[in-house]
């Protein structure tokens, strides 16, 4: 790593330790602290274990007294050395195993703590996000960051932190105890601090460009399954599982090169920061047996010496291990808050104004729109009104900006130019609760959740009871059917809705908009999906539904917009004609083309008559 690396490193690590601690840990210090109190007592008590080994070996087999001194503290006949010595380690190390415990039970339950927040925020930043940054990025990729990276983190908590505190002070608390033996031997044991520093540096380096690695290609992962299983048909339609399998065995082995790559950073560090434990021992061998020579030391502290420095090399590899750990949580920590940190650019204007009950009059006034910074515009200078009571169609060509401009209004997307109102009030000047409250979405692919059928009517009024939830679904066609159902309104309808067929999945949205009751209605080819049975029902309910409410409807058949009071011909995101339907037919432009091709040209010969 070079020097510039370094500095870069310590000033990122800095405010990324602050925000865990602001965020995540200062409300837990209690626990931290008692942790951390744990950990010195651990430490310092294993310290102590070593250095009982100079009394007892100068008390036990050197005997050239008549007392032992055990730390200074008290003083044992030499002869009684053999009973306490043992009995004094056994309390000890008693007392050290409940520190050790205790230790590793609080930081099991900060770590976990920690970690459940981020997920939660995460989550919370993921389903507050523009729906554009949501449509950029596969599902699969945020499902890995919730899980896969947060374990990281959780990782270099619990067993990064515990680990880290009870060998970084044991090792502190062993090299007070030598400095107590032999302070010249500590110096010497001092040397070896730079030289394990520098393979912790290069070795987090590694570590950190693995653990990016392996993080991308887990989200790469996570997408490719669950791409798979929502295309399964097409997979089993075309043959195409053989291939399918190669393509994410090439994404498991490309993971599997980082997560190798990272594990033997991780296993080089401890090998490597031994070797330079060894060098120190080497070294203070000779050193010590020099000093024994001129009977500077004797045989208790120089035992006693060597078990504290076999103890620090132990403690050392353990924090070299764990710098990798840690390095890996950082990285992992990093790219959360990135993410974390990505504001909607859809937002509540600070003085948003509440949308008071009632009926509400929607106006798209010159609308325009683009996706994505640059582009060709999607809508150019639309306007359209809808009073309550009124419908307004949409319909023309594919790709001509019809769902583009539905997604206008709850401001899924805000307009680049022009305005959309709600009772003459901008969008965007309104409360986004206030705005999204007053209006009820049915598209041609109605979302269910895996959960019972009441749950889904009721899901955006979770406060309705039995009674308006079959009201609701009566007046949506939908009562028979599901009455018909093993379990009735509490049969459930499978992931997606998958146990129930295109049209009942239909009903079931149209019973959730009846439910919510709002005064806006956006349809978005609500009946496409019906055979002509169960489209008579939708259609009869639709138009129950649309009483009294400003409705937007797209279309494809134009069999069900001929009532619509007006409709909007759009083409390459621009109304390129408006009127009724007769109006339309009898202009003889493009919706009369169209009407032409599904047929209603019967009715276009009513219309002229009329
Ligand atoms: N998320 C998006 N990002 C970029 N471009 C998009 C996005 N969604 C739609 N488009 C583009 O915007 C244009 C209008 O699409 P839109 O879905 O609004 O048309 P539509 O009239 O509803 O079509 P259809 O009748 O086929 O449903 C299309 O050219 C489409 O490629």
């Amino acid at each position: 790593m070079t020097a510039p690396d370094a500095l870069q490193d310590d000033a990122s690590l800095r405010p990324l330790l602050a925000r865990v601690w602001r965020d995540y840990l200062s409300r837990r210090w209690g626990r931290l602290a008692l942790s951390l109190a744990c950990a010195a007592g651990a430490g310092g008590l294993t310290a102590l274990l070593l250095k009982l080994l100079e009394p007892a070996i100068n008390g036990l087999f050197v005997r050239q007294d008549t007392a032992v001194s055990i730390l200074g503290l008290i003083e044992i006949p030499t002869r009684e050395a053999a009973v306490w010595i043992p009995l004094i380690i056994v309390a000890a190390s008693a007392l050290r195993a409940v520190f050790a415990l205790g230790q590793a039970a609080l930081v099991n339950r900060l770590g976990h703590g920690v970690v459940g927040d981020i997920q939660i925020r995460l989550f919370g930043a993921m389903i507050r996000a523009d729906l554009a940054r949501l449509r950029s990025q596969h599902s699969g990729s945020f499902v890995a960051s919730v899980l896969f990276n947060a374990n990281l983190v959780r990782e270099a908590f619990t067993s990064g932190v515990v680990n880290y505190t009870q060998h970084g002070l044991t090792l502190i608390a062993v090299l007070i105890a030598m400095v107590f033996i032999d302070w010249r031997l500590s110096l010497i044991v001092l040397l070896g601090v730079p030289m394990v520093s520098l393979i912790l540096r290069r070795f987090s380096k590694r570590t950190r460009k693995a653990a990016q690695g392996a993080m991308e290609e887990t989200e790469n992962l996570s997408t490719a399954l669950m791409e798979n299983l929502d295309g399964v048909r097409l997979i089993k339609i075309e043959n195409r599982e053989a291939a399918e399998e190669a393509r994410v065995a090439e994404l498991v082995g490309r993971r599997q090169r980082f997560v190798i790559k990272g594990a033997d950073a991780r296993a080089f560090a401890g090998p490597a920061s031994d070797l330079v434990a060894y060098v120190v021992v080497a070294l203070v061998l000779a050193y010590a047996g020099w000093r024994a020579q001129s009977g500077a030391m004797n045989v208790g502290q120089f035992a006693a010496f060597i078990g504290l420095l076999l103890a620090a090399g132990q403690s050392l590899r353990q924090v070299t291990n764990l710098a990798t750990v840690m390095t890996e949580g950082f990285t992992a920590a990093r790219r959360l808050f990135a993410a974390l940190d990505i504001a909607p650019e859809i937002r509540e204007a600070a003085d948003a104004r509440a949308l008071p009950p009632g009926p509400v009059t929607v106006a798209f006034e010159d609308v325009s729109f683009t996706y994505g910074p640059a582009g060709a515009p999607t809508l150019s200078n639309v306007s359209i009104t809808v009073k309550p009571g009124e419908t307004a169609a949409l319909v023309g060509p594919s790709g001509g900006g019809k769902s583009t401009l539905l997604s206008l209004l709850p401001r899924f997307y805000d307009v680049t130019g022009g305005r959309v109102t709600v009772n003459g009030l901008d969008v965007r000047e309104v409360r986004i609760d206030d705005l999204r409250d007053r209006i009820a979405l049915v598209t041609q692919e109605p979302f269910l959740f895996d959960d019972t059928i009441a749950a889904n009517i009721a899901y955006g009024r979770a406060d309705a009871d039995q009674a308006a939830i079959e009201a609701a679904a009566k007046a949506a066609a939908a009562h028979d059917f599901i009455v018909a159902l093993p379990d009735g309104y509490q049969t459930r309808v499978g992931e997606g809705g998958m146990r129930l067929s295109g049209g009942q999945r239909q009903r079931v949205a149209i019973a959730r908009a009846f439910l919510k009751d709002a005064p806006i209605l956006l349809l978005d080819e609500a009946t496409s999906a019906l055979d002509t049975e169960s489209e008579a029902l939708v259609q009869a309910a639709l138009e129950r539904l649309m009483q009294g409410r400003a409705t937007l409807m797209i279309a494809h058949r134009l069999s069900t917009v001929r009532k619509a009071d007006r409709i909007h011909v759009i083409e390459a995101g621009r109304v390129v004609e408006a009127g009724t339907h007769a109006a339309l037919v009898r202009k003889g432009g493009l919706y009369a083309r169209l009407a032409k091709q599904q047929s209603l040209d019967g009715d276009a010969a009513e219309a002229e008559s009329a």
